[in-house]
Order: C-alpha cells, then sequence, then structure tokens
C-alpha cells in the first residue's frame, strides 16, 4: 500500500452529558480523524483520541498535530508498507506520542482490511459475531448516577463503571450497592489516590468491586504492587499500560490483576494485539477501554474486542452514550444487551465524510 494523501480533521462535538473527570467538566469533546488515500483511491479512517488538555496521558490534540504533521505524514507519505505492523514499526522511530501514532496506524488498518477484502475484525484474528459492552457512569450526585445506572440497565449493558474520587467513593459506592447489590460494578478512580489512602481503599473490598481502576499515578508500579497485596479487590491498569513493555513489568511486580487495553494509548492495535496476547498467555484478565471517541475509534474497538482473549465487557458504549449524533452510520448500538461485530470491509461501517466536514474547525491535507 502506497499512501498519496493524507487529510486531517480537527472536529469538535458537544457531549450529550457532560464527563466530569479530575481536570475538570468536558462538555464538549475535540477529536481528529485521519483519512489515508492509497494510489487505488482506496480510504482508510482513524481517529487521534488525544483530549485538549494533558490531564490523562501528556497528549493533547495540539502536540498531535504537530507530531503529525512534523514527523509522522512526511514518514509515511508516498511510502509502500504491505502491513499495518510495519507503520507501526516504521512510527516508532519517533519516541512516546501514541495517540498520534495510533490515529494513523489505525487508518491503516482499516485501508488493509478493505484492500484484503476482510473485515478489521477479521484481520486483528477476531472470533466474535457479537461483544457484551460496559458503560461508564459519569461523577455527579449519588441520586442522578443511581437514574444512569437504571436507565443503562435496560438497555442491556453488562458492566457499570463509575467515576469516583476519594472524598466521595464509600458514600456513592454504599448508594449503588444498596440499590444494586448484584451488578457487575467497577470504579476508575484516574490516579486520584495515594499509598496514604491504603486504609480507605481497603474499605472498598466489602463492595465486591470487579476491579478499581488506577487508583495511584501511570509510574507508580510499586506502589501498585504494595496496594494489590493489601487488597482483594482486583487493581486494573490503565494510564500505566504504554506498550506491552508496561504489562511485562506490571505482570512481574504483581502491581494489577487486569489490563484494559486503548489502541491509542499503547499506539495502535498493533501493540493492542501483542498485549493481547501476552495477557492471555500469562492469564491476566484483559478488556478494551474508551476514550469517549467518535463511532470510528468506537468501532476500531468493537472489532478489537471480538478476539477470544478478551474477556470483560469493555467501555464501548452505543453512540448515543457520548453523542446526539455520530459520524459513522449504522451508529454503535446494542440489540438484545450485545453490539453486533460489522463484517463488511475495513472497518464495516460509512464514516459520514459530510457531517465531518460540517464539524470540523480545521482541515489539513498531505
Ligand atoms: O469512552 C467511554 O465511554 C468512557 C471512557 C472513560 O471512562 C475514560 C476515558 C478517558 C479518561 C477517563 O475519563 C476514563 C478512563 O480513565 O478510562
Ligand atoms: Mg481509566
Amino acid at each position: 500500500m502506497l499512501i498519496q494523501q493524507v487529510e486531517l480533521f480537527l472536529i469538535e462535538q458537544q457531549l450529550r452529558i457532560p464527563f466530569k473527570t479530575s481536570y475538570g467538566l468536558y462538555e464538549n469533546r475535540e477529536t481528529i480523524i485521519v483519512k489515508l488515500t492509497d494510489a487505488s483511491g482506496t480510504v482508510g479512517f482513524g481517529e487521534v483520541v488525544a483530549f485538549s488538555e494533558p490531564w490523562y496521558t501528556a497528549e493533547t490534540i495540539q502536540t498531535s498535530l504537530h507530531i503529525l504533521q512534523d514527523f509522522l505524514i512526511p514518514t509515511i507519505l508516498n511510502k509502500v508498507f504491505t502491513h499495518p505492523s510495519e507503520v507501526a514499526e516504521t512510527l516508532n522511530i519517533f519516541k512516546g506520542n501514541p495517540m498520534a501514532k495510533a490515529g494513523i496506524e489505525g487508518a491503516y488498518w482499516d485501508l488493509f482490511s478493505k484492500k484484503k477484502d476482510i473485515s478489521l475484525a477479521k484481520a486483528l484474528g477476531g472470533m466474535k459475531e457479537e461483544i457484551p459492552v460496559g458503560v461508564v457512569v459519569s461523577m455527579n450526585e449519588p441520586e442522578v448516577m443511581l437514574q444512569q445506572i437504571e436507565r443503562f440497565q435496560i438497555e442491556g449493558y453488562e458492566r457499570f463503571k463509575i467515576k469516583v474520587s476519594k472524598q466521595n467513593d464509600y458514600e456513592v459506592i454504599s448508594k449503588i450497592r444498596d440499590k444494586f447489590p448484584t451488578i457487575s460494578l467497577m470504579i476508575d478512580a484516574n490516579s486520584d489516590y495515594t499509598l496514604n489512602d491504603i486504609e480507605q481503599l481497603k474499605r472498598l473490598d466489602q463492595f465486591k468491586l470487579l476491579m478499581i481502576e488506577q487508583p495511584f499515578g501511570d509510574r507508580d508500579f510499586m506502589d501498585h504492587a504494595i496496594l494489590q497485596k493489601e487488597i482483594a479487590t482486583p487493581i486494573c491498569l490503565d494510564e500505566s499500560i504504554y506498550s506491552l513493555e508496561d504489562v511485562e513489568i506490571a505482570f512481574a511486580l504483581q502491581a494489577c490483576k487486569i489490563i484494559t487495553i486503548k489502541p491509542g494509548r499503547v499506539g495502535g492495535l498493533t501493540e493492542s494485539l501483542k498485549i493481547h496476547d501476552y495477557c492471555v498467555e500469562n492469564n491476566m484478565p484483559v478488556w478494551v477501554g474508551g476514550m469517549i471517541e467518535t463511532g470510528i475509534s468506537r468501532i476500531q474497538n468493537v472489532a478489537l474486542a471480538s478476539l477470544a482473549g478478551f474477556t470483560i465487557p469493555g467501555d464501548i458504549s452505543a453512540s448515543s452514550r457520548h453523542w446526539e449524533q455520530d459520524i459513522i452510520y449504522p451508529e454503535v448500538k446494542l440489540e438484545n444487551g450485545k453490539v453486533k461485530v460489522p463484517n463488511g470491509v475495513g472497518l464495516g461501517i460509512t464514516v459520514n465524510e459530510e457531517r465531518i466536514k460540517n464539524l470540523s474547525k480545521k482541515v489539513f491535507k498531505f
């Protein structure tokens, strides 16, 4: 495959439900849509899922635009690759910036599977035709969170992730457990705790949570290992995992019992597959995380989650969880509590290029 043209669309959409994080309240979400066109006119779509501010990881929309324009795109333009893994390897001559890289590499995977006349799921080695999915409940008043869980239960979600802080964890979780004693419930702390909070974290064992996601800082492997020995609830690492190497370190230190894979955070689908295979070989449960992304990245995650080793429902909620209208059709939706894995070539959906153009704040063509 020889890429003749790369286009970047910086888009911004209003979120249906504002998303409260440790950084602040997100009411709108910027992302970058990547469109690759090869010599035959076949196109591949990807998405850069970095946020506008460096609160989740160090990347932002602006750092990604810089790295894409000044380094990544000049490196892949008019160069022949026979497989997306070669693209990942080539882009790794540059340090860091996994989300910028994943935007390009993911678009290559879409293009590659189209050229092979197979679905992305099949190209990745996927087996499932439909997947169970989880949903994230934003940080809010406990009553609002209870209402959201009730609604999402009716919609068919099988796993519920709530965002908590160390100021409100016990109060919120106990109210949820009082009303929903048996649901599959997990929390995401986004590094809000430290080892000084170990007694407070021990108290959460009584709630029989599926896991605690990223209680400590992203480089705190040793502290997570100390905590995991003290609590029964499995620790899941998210922000700590930028590569397979980080997973090997976490596994060697017993810093966690579960891993969440986000292709953007690890540099793309090639690295995601390596991490999936390692976790399966080492009996470490693994699931696919979300990034409050558009349907392009979401449907890419659906394809990834179709691999047999993903055994925990991921953050792969319907388009309607975040958007009034998605930029793909058909939109991601639950049918009988499951999301169907597209079996059309490539992503297997249609990208609404008209809507992308209407949502674009800036367009770049190379
Ligand atoms: O994509 C979704 O629906 C949820 C995504 C989600 O929970 C997160 C995305 C990015 C940062 C955090 O807010 C959180 C996470 O840490 O997993
Ligand atoms: Mg997380």
